[in-house]
């Protein structure tokens, strides 16, 4: 069984490869038509609407039992069997939803629910059902209940205004209990630990701490341009700017952490930091992860029980190491710069940390902070050769602004509209966790007539939400302009008392909103306006970028790709220093 989306690409690829004259011409006018094919060109939508409702697993089920091998008895028997468990399953739920008011939605399969259908690209089936079942919407996976929001003001109304009932998170076998063993910011329940880690973080995090250590995030950002000018050969070669992204966003978070820096992409810890991370991404998405919703499994020995607790022992062995490493320095006498392990090492015993809870902390801040911004530059860089009337447009306003003798830098970021639109755009395209990290209910709660009961997971949909005409009219067009008057950061603009205003999702909501937004918003500045203002990205016309397929099932980054990225005046090498 494919998701529905699983063959299409971004059109203007697709378009690109196509050979007869129609297509040609539609190359012509593509710039701005829509990335995803609308729900209507995949024949499933046209034969039922209500496969993606019942369970469209049944027909892959019904096509194992019907194997040419097997007898017609066991068919017969096979297909009762089948069909009146889902008869069961389908009165159970619909009993326990009317019963108590909770809001419909699919019904799925017996045991596992409507697990099956968001193994692959889930934000597209949960998009499907919320045009299907509206803003709020329930689903089932396993034994859990979710709750599924797509517009911005339930959003707000649940997540902001109800914070002291909405700001937990579910105690996740595998992410929560087995890799981060009860300890991280981000997999904890709203409790006093979690508050404590939360505080020592945002020490680190806050716009007053990011200010004292923006010379870090402007130097790395200039080692990146750097990197990809002299990698590129001045624009002669092609090159992959996804290792050089994710090494700017690696060295940032290892400087505010633990005080160092890799000092080429050759170093061991680029690729092991990496690896962890993206592993962490692909074990933890909040729906992709059965043993998380069928107790059962969590008791027998499974593949990813056992990928959890590897994970686990690789992140206390790495970032545990790297403590340690600062700790003998410390003892040592030696000079350690001021970081986040400095801080906690000289507060364990006041803030009662084991090593463990120190290592999770840490393991925290280079997880949610390496893939996450790395993505939004990768994305950035995957997407921006195919608009060259964009890029002429950013580099008219950094010639203006900024001028050719120097790079740009914080100060001029407010002078930058039409950069910051162009960074906003990407983000509301291409957000790398279009579910967010899913907030846990702690209290039965009545709203709008329903009843979300308590211990409900609340995930927000934030690709739905992200391309709600109401709010991005052409939602699918790639529009900076669209943030032309909007001189908010995104870290202001999840203030604003209109939740329709609200520029983009991607830093979730309320009292667990990620703490990291300063600092993130700072470095993928700092680097996308760079490098507009070091080069003139382009396409290799042999090598068309597929935006439409990514790695990772969580944090999503584009597929590997190379693009050319030449020099666009004669002052980038001087300014560089090359
Ligand atoms: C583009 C970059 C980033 C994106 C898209 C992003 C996204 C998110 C999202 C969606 C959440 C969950 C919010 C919620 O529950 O409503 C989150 C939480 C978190 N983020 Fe980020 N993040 C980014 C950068 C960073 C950085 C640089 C750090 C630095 C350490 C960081 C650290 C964290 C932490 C610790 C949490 C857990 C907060 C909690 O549960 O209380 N993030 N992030």
């Amino acid at each position: 069984m494919q998701h529905p989306y699983h063959h299409t690409e971004y059109p203007r690829r697709r378009i690109a490869k196509q050979t007869n004259a129609i297509s040609r011409l539609r190359l012509n006018t593509s710039q701005h038509v829509a990335y995803p094919p609308k729900l209507t060109e995949h024949p499933a939508h046209d034969t039922s609407n209500n496969l993606l409702e019942m369970g469209y697993h049944m027909e892959s089920l019904t096509a194992v039992v019907l194997h040419p091998n097997l007898s017609p008895s066991f068919i017969s028997l096979a297909m009762v069997v089948i069909g009146s468990i889902y008869v069961l399953w389908q009165n159970y739920i619909s009993r326990d939803v009317g019963a108590k008011n909770i809001p419909s939605g699919p019904i799925g399969l017996p045991i596992v629910g409507s697990f099956p259908f968001l193994t692959h690209y889930p934000e597209l089936t949960l998009d499907y059902w919320a045009k299907r079942y509206g803003p709020m919407y329930s689903l089932r996976l396993g034994n859990q209940l979710f709750i599924i929001v797509s517009d911005p003001i339930i959003a707000k109304d649940l997540m902001v205004t109800n914070g002291a009932v909405f700001s937990s998170r579910k105690e996740m076998f595998l992410k929560s209990q087995t890799i981060f063993a009860g300890r991280g910011i981000t997999a904890t329940p709203y409790n006093e630990k979690w508050r404590k880690h939360r505080r020592i973080a945002s020490y680190w995090l806050n716009k007053t701490a990011v200010d004292s250590y923006t010379n870090v995030l402007d130097y790395e950002a200039t080692v990146l341009v750097r990197d990809l000018y002299t990698y590129g050969k001045a624009g002669s070669d092609p090159i992959n700017p996804q290792p050089h992204a994710g090494r700017c966003s690696l060295n940032n978070m290892l400087t505010i952490a633990f005080g160092i820096r890799t000092d080429s992409l050759d170093h061991p810890l680029v690729a092991r930091a990496l690896k962890l991370s993206r592993e962490f991404m692909n074990c933890t998405g909040p729906v992709s992860n059965l043993t998380d919703f069928v107790p059962l499994l969590q008791h027998i020995p499974n593949f990813m029980t056992t990928r959890g607790k590897k994970l686990h022992a690789d992140l206390v062995e790495t970032y545990g190491g790297l403590i340690k490493e600062v700790e003998v320095k410390m003892k040592n006498g030696e000079d350690v710069p001021d970081c986040l392990v400095k801080t906690i090492l000289q507060t364990q015993q006041e803030e009662e940390l084991d090593f463990t809870d120190m290592a999770i902390l840490c393991s925290a801040f280079m997880i949610g902070g390496v893939e996450t911004t790395a993505s939004i530059m990768q994305w950035f860089s995957a997407l921006i050769p195919a608009y060259p009337d964009i890029q002429q447009r950013a580099h008219e306003e950094l010639d203006r602004v900024v001028g050719r003798n120097r790079l740009p830098t914080v100060e001029d970021e407010k002078d930058l509209p039409y950069i910051r639109g162009i960074i906003k755009e990407v983000e509301r395209c291409h957000n790398p966790f279009w579910l967010g990290t899913p907030h846990f209910g702690t209290e039965d709660f009545a709203y709008r007539g329903h009843l979300i009961p308590k211990n409900t997971v609340v995930v927000l949909n934030t690709y739905t939400m992200h391309h709600d005409p109401r709010r991005h009219p052409e939602p699918f067009a790639f529009k900076p302009e669209r943030y032309i008057n909007d001189s908010t950061l995104s870290s202001e603009s999840a203030n604003l008392s209109d939740a329709m205003e609200r520029d983009h999702w991607m830093f979730g909501a309320g009292r667990r909103i990620c703490p990291g937004m300063w600092v993130a918003e700072r470095e993928v500045f700092l680097a996308i306006s760079r490098m507009l203002w070091a080069f003139k990205m382009v396409e290799i016309p042999s090598e068309p970028i597929d935006l439409k397929e990514y790695d990772g099932l969580s944090g999503r980054s584009p597929v590997p790709f190379r693009i050319k990225m030449i020099p666009r005046h004669d002052k980038v090498d001087d300014v560089l220093g090359i």
